[in-house]
């Protein structure tokens, strides 16, 4: 550490000249990694920010990380300059764990490259429209396990994410027994991925060539914790791309886009490409999509006002007699306005992925070295106070004009930005889109009440991790109108007559 701490000093002194941006002061030379926030660290840029500045630098023990507090940046650098601002950090660790098939991680450079354009290919606009038959079958599901087993609805927001991603990709009829058994191998390797003792080997990145240190030698406890990590990344991606091959073969699977893509494979590089889509796509859009429905629960019963008003436009707009289907979705853009204020109010990336320059670069007079790891911080852009006065409130207003048509501010900033920007977006937010104004449609989503019939009032908290979720919290949620459970019943019935989430209890 010595030694590489004065080299790094050394190299900062040849550049003296040279204005980095603003940023806390390092401290001493033990003391570098502390002024790094580990809880919440966007908090504590937004408050270096107005002390800083709106792009903010650290240096830690010679890693450079630069923070944009301000879209106009984050825009300029990640969207306009995203020729430079497109790689990931590299972290050897990623490897070691068998992650690298992540897409997310992926280095910029020809393979990230190739993965994209599948991405593109599967997952723009005009493609995700292709899945909407199959969200609107699984989010009728939510509405009757909501309507069935309300006390679970945050169990219902992740089987309802996992049960859309897992039947797009594997299955079109995917029974609900293989979706939980995809979902608990999806769960384990993620889990342990994420463990402290595994993500938080940050030496290792300081010194890569520790990663050639034998398993048995004493300090190498993370290369056999990257191991059992390993194990269970392989099942991840082998388990349910297995499941397809096999069905191929024998006639037993359904329809699915991995079926689909499967069929044009005829080199392994092909083939590892669609199982790398298929793991990433599971990764990357069930906990994310999972997260912004809980907190739409959450949002709606602390914001009773804008839930009435939503449930009044979506009524005058279709009447009582049916469920909502997406070709409502232009004729109700006070929901297109919930939809961007909770996309704003509970950004699920509080701090985007970090993007790492490949070239030294100067902006606004500031000198941005080769290498740096720059992080768009959303929540700070989410709470602008100019351009978002009071930006705990649940305000959809804030989207639409005097005349109640949207306005301009149509950017979902927790998906990212430029190239790296989230492929899944179209997809997410149909579903999104979909199950919030069903559930309006059907439920009514309160505040619990006590014995006295007093409100149990809830504490609006969010995890402390970098993909955000709301803390626990209970809601009472109940049909609207009489009809509400008839009208879920013959959905059920008459168009996934498969679905068998919860038995009936009412
Ligand atoms: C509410 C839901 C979602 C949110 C908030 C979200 C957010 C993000 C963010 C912030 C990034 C990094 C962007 C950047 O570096 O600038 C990302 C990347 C990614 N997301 Fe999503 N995502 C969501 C849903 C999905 C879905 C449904 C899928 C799959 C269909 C998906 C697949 C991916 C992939 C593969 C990447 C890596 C892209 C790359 O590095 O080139 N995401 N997402």
């Amino acid at each position: 550490f010595g030694l590489y701490s004065t080299y790094r000093q050394w190299v900062d002194s040849s550049t003296r000249d040279i204005h980095y941006p603003p940023g806390p002061p390092a401290g001493s030379f033990l003391g570098k990694a502390s002024i790094f926030p580990t809880s919440r660290p966007w908090l504590t840029y937004v408050e270096w920010g107005k002390k800083y500045g709106d792009i903010l630098h650290l240096n830690i023990y010679g890693q450079h990380i630069i923070v944009l507090n301000a879209v106009e940046d984050a825009v300029e650098l990640l969207e306009r300059r995203s020729g430079l601002y497109s790689d990931r950090p590299k972290d050897p660790m990623i490897t070691l764990m068998g992650w690298d098939f992540n897409v997310e991680l992926m280095p910029y450079g020809q393979q990230w490259r190739a993965h994209r354009k599948l991405f593109q290919h599967c997952f723009r606009s005009k493609s995700s429209i292709a899945y909407r038959t199959l969200q609107s079958a699984k989010i009728n599901d939510l509405l009757y396990a909501l309507l069935t087993r309300p006390g679970d609805f945050r169990s219902h927001c992740k089987e309802t994410a996992s049960a859309i991603m897992m039947a797009t990709l594997y299955d079109n009829d995917l029974k609900p027994d293989t979706t939980d058994y995809f979902t608990k191998v999806f769960d384990e390797g993620v889990k342990r991925a994420g463990n402290d003792d595994i993500a938080g080997v940050t030496f290792l990145k300081l010194f890569p060539i520790l990663r050639y240190l034998p398993t048995w030698s004493p300090g190498a406890r993370f290369k056999r914790s990257a191991s059992g990590v390993k194990q269970l990344a392989d099942r991840m991606r082998d388990i349910p791309i297995d499941y397809v091959g096999k069905g191929l073969l024998n006639g037993t699977v359904g329809p699915s886009l991995v079926s689909d893509l499967l069929e044009n494979c005829y080199v392994q590089k092909e083939f590892d490409m669609v199982k790398h889509l298929a793991t990433s796509s599971c990764v990357g859009g069930i906990d994310t999509v999972a997260s912004s429905l809980t907190s739409f629960f959450l949002a709606m019963a602390l914001f009773p006002a804008v839930q009435k008003k939503a449930q009044e436009k979506i009524d005058m707009s279709m009447g009582m007699e049916r469920l909502p289907t997406f070709n409502d979705r232009t004729a109700l853009p006070y929901l297109e306005a919930i939809y961007r204020e909770l996309m704003r109010w509970a950004p699920v990336f509080p701090l985007i992925t970090a993007h790492v320059s490949t070239e030294d670069d100067i902006y606004k007079g500031f000198y941005i070295p080769k290498g740096s790891n720059v992080v768009a911080n959303v929540w700070s852009m989410t709470r602008n106070e100019e351009k978002y006065p009071e930006p705990e409130a649940f305000n959809p207003d804030r989207f639409l004009d005097a005349e109640g048509n949207l306005n301009d501010d149509d950017t979902v900033l927790t998906f990212g930005f430029g190239r790296r920007i989230c492929p899944g977006r179209h997809m997410a937010t149909a579903t999104l889109w979909l199950a919030m104004v069903s559930v309006l449609a059907t439920f009514d989503i309160r505040k619990k009440t006590d014995e006295n019939g007093k409100e149990i009032p809830i504490d609006r908290d969010y995890a402390d991790a970098l993909r955000s979720r709301p803390g626990p919290f209970e809601c009472s949620i109940t049909p609207r109108r009489g009809n509400s459970a008839k009208l879920i019943r013959e959905v059920i019935h008459t168009i996934s007559p498969e679905s068998t989430i919860g038995s009936d209890t009412r």
